[in-house]
């Protein structure tokens, strides 16, 4: 029996190793094997972005390590951290069963994805609490933390960074720097379209970190688009980041920054689909493209999740 509470840190997961890719494709498409060219498309991307360790794997391990130093410093020997991934090892099964092993009685389960869909976060939360109540261990989970002021003032600071980033690109790359018009894009993952039936917050809670980032860096040409959009039949959300670099650059623009505010890793979907797809794409349409950089174990993503534990598990 232990007395501390139990963090439950839960993030997408990502393959071991390139021959895992297989068994991590089956596992997301709920054990249908993907087909050979599913397989070779996806496998064709993680070659692109992985030197050795698979980016995600690296920065999932660093950041529950952070947040363990973090809360050490708020509340002393009060929270031990366990890793719990929806679609590798250790799943989210895994880590409870570990808690309960290590005789934890109260746990609180937190995502690192910072807005709630029923489709991403809910499903990470409902697997813990259905895992940790047949271990008979009290299980509360944080839906999300989108406005938390700490998150916001990291965004903004690599807003503001990226901004001047692409200052420096669109001076070197082009002649009348001076006229550019710049658009700034908030991204996040596509969901299928069926969730606006639902009544999910997803896109609210998303426009809602976009608009609060843009007010604290002083912006006012920025749009809200998706990307990364499931390769399946039924619709997913729009409009794609692409289609939205096409109309711009139709409208005038000639720059962007894209802020991909629900991700906070490098990780295939920043590493691949805006740093090789996007950028490949807005160089073909002649417009300067940068993106900010990922939260990964900055101390004040770290912070917002430990005052967001603390605060659900006050005494
Ligand atoms: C909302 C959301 C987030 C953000 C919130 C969160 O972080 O939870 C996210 C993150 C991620 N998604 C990731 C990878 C993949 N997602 C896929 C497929 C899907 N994603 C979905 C949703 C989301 N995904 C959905 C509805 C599907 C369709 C299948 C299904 O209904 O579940 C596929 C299959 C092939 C493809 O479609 O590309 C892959 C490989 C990685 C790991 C990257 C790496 O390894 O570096 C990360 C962080
Ligand atoms: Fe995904």
């Amino acid at each position: 029996m232990s007395n501390r509470i139990g963090v439950l840190v839960m993030s997408y997961g990502t393959p071991q190793s390139m021959d895992d890719i297989e068994a991590y494709y089956t596992h997301i498409r709920r054990g249908h094997p993907p087909t050979p060219e599913l397989l070779e498309e996806l496998r064709g991307r993680y070659e692109a972005i992985v030197g050795g360790v698979f980016p995600l794997r690296e920065n999932t391990d660093r950041q529950v390590a952070s947040l363990q130093d973090k809360l050490e410093q708020v509340a002393p020997g009060r929270y031990v951290c366990y890793q719990g991934l929806k679609h590798a090892h250790p799943l989210i099964e895994e880590g409870v069963q570990t808690m309960a092993a290590d005789g934890i009685k109260q746990a609180i389960g937190i995502v690192l994805a910072p807005h709630y869909s029923v489709m991403s976060v809910g499903s990470y939360l409902k697997r813990a609490k259905e895992q940790a109540a047949e271990h008979g261990i009290e299980f509360t989970g944080i839906e999300s933390y989108h406005l938390h002021p700490k998150l916001l003032a990291a965004l903004t600071e690599r807003v503001a960074g990226g901004l001047q980033k692409l200052a420096d690109t669109v001076r070197a790359e082009r002649s009348n720097a001076e006229a550019v018009r710049t658009k700034v894009l908030f991204s996040a993952h596509s969901l299928p379209e069926k969730i606006r039936e639902m009544n999910d917050p997803y896109e609210k809670q998303l426009l809602e970190t976009s608009e609060a980032v843009a007010k604290a860096a002083g912006i006012t040409d920025w749009q809200f688009t998706w990307q990364s959009a499931g390769r399946t039949r039924e619709p997913w959300l729009g409009p794609d980041i692409l289609e939205t670099f096409r109309v711009l650059r139709e409208e005038g623009y000639e720059a962007a920054l894209v802020a991909p505010i629900g991700f906070v890793s490098d990780h295939l979907e920043v590493l691949y689909d805006l740093d090789i797809e996007a950028k490949t794409f807005t160089a073909e349409l002649g417009m300067s493209m940068e993106r900010i950089a990922m939260l990964n174990s900055d101390p004040l993503y770290m912070e917002t999740l430990a005052e967001s534990i603390v605060a659900a598990t006050a005494i």
